[in-house]
């Protein structure tokens, strides 16, 4: 919920129903590209704990290039894909492995999923991520979720794992986030710059991001450094789910709602699966031009989009897809669900409902995008 303060965003993180937890690599490896089996047992002992006090828990680990390179030879992390990719899919099996030992010793069964960017993207895989995800729940197994490195290739990549975590959190509609890295907290800049500032509360991830310097720094094997978990906490707050970032070591005190690490505040409420959908994970193939009254009207946040404010259309799309909204100086309003095909949009727009009922019939008199299949951005 929107206007929380610090202590009400760590306890509604300590009571979660679903939680889902993000490790980083440089949390669970050596320089060297081998596993850190102590750190990973005490990740584990402290999710066990959580899991057995009753919430549904997630984790999103990352680890298998950083956890494959040592065991094939290699003395850094390699730097082409096909290697890349042959290390995650050893790494992968090396990291499951570890995770399913560890968790039986707490009784509890672990699933992997392996996800590409296309399953968030595609309606049609979005749900049945879901439906896997929330199967395992409710069996009772930790979801441990990975890209599918090892079939990525660079176009289709998320690339790192906080974003997908984010995704992940929407997807099972998490209660709340929480990414474990190698540092204790945010801070206004690189902590090994002097000066840099430790940041307990974060009011407004989207406002704090103009202010906090988060480049050009990462532990050296992870990937996204804290650009990337700065804009997994946004997504996470923009979609209405407390976040915390802390040090792994320290999962256990996070997450029964200690004062560690950093946590950003929900500034929205949640809206609906779907249109959270629409606004992080799909991905348009085309878009409409507005005029400017419909430019108007969709910006106020309570418009669909109709055909006779429509004069343009650009793309390949089909119904169902997801669109770009732009006004005619070719700026982005927002995102929605395409009722028509690009072919026939091109056929219908400019004309009025009205006008199109009379034409062709009942079934044309719908806007191109209904204002529940929109989101402004
Ligand atoms: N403003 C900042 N506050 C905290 N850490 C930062 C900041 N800017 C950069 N970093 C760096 O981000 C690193 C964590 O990112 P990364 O190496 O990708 O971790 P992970 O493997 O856990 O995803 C830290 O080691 C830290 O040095
Ligand atoms: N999917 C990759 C990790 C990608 C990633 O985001 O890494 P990190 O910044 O350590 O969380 C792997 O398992 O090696």
């Amino acid at each position: 919920m929107a206007g929380m303060d610090e202590q009400e965003v760590r306890r509604s993180v300590a009571q979660a129903g679903t939680v889902v937890v993000k490790v980083g690599s440089s949390s669970l490896t050596s320089a060297s590209g081998h596993l850190r089996l102590d750190r990973l047992q005490a990740l584990v002992g402290a999710l066990s704990r959580v899991r057995l006090q009753g919430a549904r828990l997630v984790l999103v680990s990352s680890g298998a290039i950083a956890a494959g390179f040592g065991s094939l030879g290699f003395d850094a992390r390699p730097e082409d894909v096909a290697t890349k990719q042959a290390t995650a899919s050893v790494g992968q099996g090396i990291l499951m492995a570890h995770y399913e030992s560890a968790f039986a010793v707490y009784g509890l069964k672990v699933g992997q999923i392996l996800l590409t960017a296309q399953d968030t993207r595609q309606a049609a895989q979005y749900r049945n991520a879901r439906r896997t995800l929330g199967r395992l729940l409710d069996l009772g197994v930790v979801p441990i979720v990975n890209e599918n490195d090892a079939l990525a290739s660079n176009e289709i990549r998320f690339g790192d794992n906080d974003r997908l975590s984010a995704l992940v959190s929407n997807i099972v509609r998490a209660d709340a986030l929480v990414l474990l890295t190698d540092v204790d907290a945010l801070y206004s800049e690189p902590p090994s710059r002097p000066g840099a500032r430790r940041i307990s509360f974060v009011p407004n991830v989207v406002q704090a991001m103009e202010s906090i310097d988060a480049e050009g720094s990462t532990s050296g094997v992870g990937t996204g450094g804290m650009t990337t978990k700065l804009e997994a906490a946004r997504i996470g707050a923009v979609s209405g789910i407390p976040v915390l970032m802390t040090k792994a070591g320290l999962a256990g005190p996070a997450l029964f709602g200690d004062p560690v690490g950093t946590v950003f505040a929900p500034v929205r409420h949640r809206g609906s699966a779907r249109r959270l959908w629409i606004k992080f994970a799909s991905a348009p193939r085309g878009s409409y031009e507005a005029d400017p009254g419909a430019a108007t009207a969709v910006s106020g946040g309570r418009a669909s989009l109709l055909p006779a404010g429509v004069t343009g259309v650009e793309g390949d799309f089909s119904a169902g897809d997801p669109v770009w909204i732009r006004d005619q100086t070719g700026r982005v309003l927002g995102k929605g669900v395409s009722a028509y095909d690009a072919e026939e949009a091109v056929r219908l727009m400019g004309r009025t409902t009205t006008e199109l009922s009379r034409s062709y019939g009942h079934q044309y008199a719908h806007p191109f995008v209904h204002r529940d299949d929109l989101v402004l951005l």
